[in-house]
């Protein structure tokens, strides 16, 4: 017994004295640490991660220590523009991506170097630009139609409605539309007991164990694997659950496919038709990139309108303002019109700087070599992040406060303000869809509160998530809707 006690005695002494000389030799240790131990191990910022506190905790420590602050032993963060727009034009993403892995088959999201990523960049660069989203008749049309016939009717049938599910049903149908044509697309608005199913019952469920997920795959397999199954950290519905969802985004394009249209340039602005094209991506590689941009391109959108919504619905000023804005717009159906209103404007950028809809750490790695961050040498294989939510708040004195105003007019503060704007990161990993993003939040706020009064019904737990992705911690909004 004595001899196991001394024995564990000198392993940890060893343990101490070898950190201890790494962590002198290392050339990090010129960076301040987010907490005395994260020079030593990821313990600290694993268990904040993991207990839903690793933004906030990477935000305190910036307003403690400054720009840039060290979470772990190979881990640092970055809060200024200048060292993110280095940061993010030079490194390469992070293995940690690789969970946004579909069918064993990498998407855009998470293809890692340069020339793979660019060479799929470049078969959907074109139909996601701001110029074609801007004028391209189809997306209007689509828009349109389930904004008019499948969203205001249901806004009609009742006065109150938990609009967190509904905008998710919404982007939903605007995103599988865009990326099937709207006769392959989904029907989540009106179709209730669908959306739940696919919403609520397969796709959100998984959010809890995402992070264990993401920060320690191998264990989650160690484990699973030592004990024969028998212990499983992640349980087997979640696995269910993710195959589940890949069969459903099978079918999806199988049926798109069964519709292909032969002649050249027909259905052109269809996304799944552009990957598939001349078999430009194989049946597993287009789904794969079909089930990231379905995910991508709901979640976030429909977080930022819940925003949206629950601050004008607590603010009937800016409300009535926003109104008598949306009156001067000649035709409201016509994006070049409402996206020339100023004030809807300034109520998308302030919503995404608040509630950022991915407010959580883009991680990036250095290459062998090292590289400068800022005034600091950094060694290669060292992850460098920089977050929205910090980035965010760093830059206004009233940075908690939703205020719209801050953008109307174009002056110094404005300007300077813009360059900490992070909401869809940058550089060639920057989002793909926010161009789409923005399109669809802009109509469908001003098909909105052109013609609806909106108050708050019930917001508790509006608070915003501490996650990678985020939303309302209870996952919903009771507004009420009084027609005009
Ligand atoms: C308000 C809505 C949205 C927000 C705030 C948002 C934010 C972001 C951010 C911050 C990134 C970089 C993530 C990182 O590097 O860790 C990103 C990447 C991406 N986003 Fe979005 N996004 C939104 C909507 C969309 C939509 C509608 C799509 C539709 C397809 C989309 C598709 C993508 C894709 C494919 C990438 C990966 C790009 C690459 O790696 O080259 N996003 N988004």
């Amino acid at each position: 017994m004595l001899a196991s006690l001394s024995m564990v005695l000198i392993l940890f002494v060893f343990f101490l004295l070898h950190s201890l000389y790494t962590h002198l030799r290392c050339p990090l240790r010129r960076i301040p640490s987010a907490h005395p131990i994260a020079p030593f191990t990821r313990l600290w910022i694993l268990s904040r991660t993991l207990t839903g506190r690793r933004n906030r905790s990477i935000h305190a420590a910036h307003v403690k220590h400054g720009p840039v602050v060290r979470l772990g032993p190979t881990e640092i963060s970055i809060n200024d523009p200048s060292l993110i727009k280095s940061v993010y034009a030079r490194l390469d993403k992070s293995p940690w991506y690789y969970i946004f892995t579909n069918y064993g088959s990498k998407p855009l999201f998470s293809l890692i170097h340069g020339r793979e990523h660019s060479q799929r960049k470049r078969l959907i660069a074109n139909i996601y630009s701001n110029s074609t989203i801007s004028s391209s008749p189809t997306l209007l049309a689509n828009t349109r139609k389930i904004l008019e016939e499948r969203m205001t009717p249901i806004l009609d049938t009742r006065e109150v409605h938990e609009v967190h599910e509904l905008y998710n049903a919404l982007t939903l149908d605007l995103i599988t539309s865009y990326l099937f044509t709207q006769r392959h697309g989904t029907d989540f608005v009106r179709d209730e007991a669908t959306r739940k199913r696919f919403l609520v019952d397969l796709y959100q469920i998984r959010r809890p164990y995402f992070s264990w997920a993401s920060e320690l795959p191998g264990l989650v397999k160690w484990v699973g694997r030592l004990t024969a199954g028998k212990v499983k950290i992640i349980p087997s519905w979640v696995d269910d659950a993710n195959d589940q969802i890949e069969e459903w985004c099978l079918q999806m394009c199988d049926a798109a496919e069964a519709d292909m249209p032969t002649e050249k340039g027909a259905d052109d602005d269809c996304v799944y038709y552009r990957l598939r094209r001349n078999n430009a991506l194989g049946r597993t590689d287009a789904a794969s990139e079909i089930l990231d941009h379905i995910g991508a391109g709901h979640e976030t959108t429909a977080t930022a309108l819940t925003y949206a919504t629950y601050n004008l619905s607590v603010s009937p000023e800016r409300q009535a303002r926003l109104r008598d804005e949306l009156k001067t717009a000649e035709n409201l159906w016509r994006f070049k019109d409402v996206d020339a209103l100023p004030f809807l404007n300034s109520v998308v950028l302030e919503t995404l700087r608040l509630n950022s809809p991915i407010p959580g750490s883009q991680p990036r790695v250095t290459t062998d070599g090292g590289c400068m961050v800022g005034e600091y040498c950094v060694p290669g294989g060292v992850t460098v992040a920089g977050q929205a939510y910090s980035l965010h708040r760093t830059f206004w004195a009233d940075a908690e406060v939703w205020r719209p105003e801050r953008w109307v007019n174009n002056d110094e503060e404005g300007k300077e303000g813009e360059r900490w704007l992070w909401m869809f990161g940058s550089g060639g990993r920057g989002c793909v869809g926010k161009w789409l993003a923005v399109y669809e939040m802009k109509m469908t706020l001003a098909c909105i509160y052109a013609n609806y009064e909106t108050r708050i019904v019930d917001d508790e737990g509006i608070e915003m998530d501490d996650r990678y992705t985020t939303g309302p911690i209870s996952n919903q909004l009771l507004v009420g809707f009084h027609k005009l």
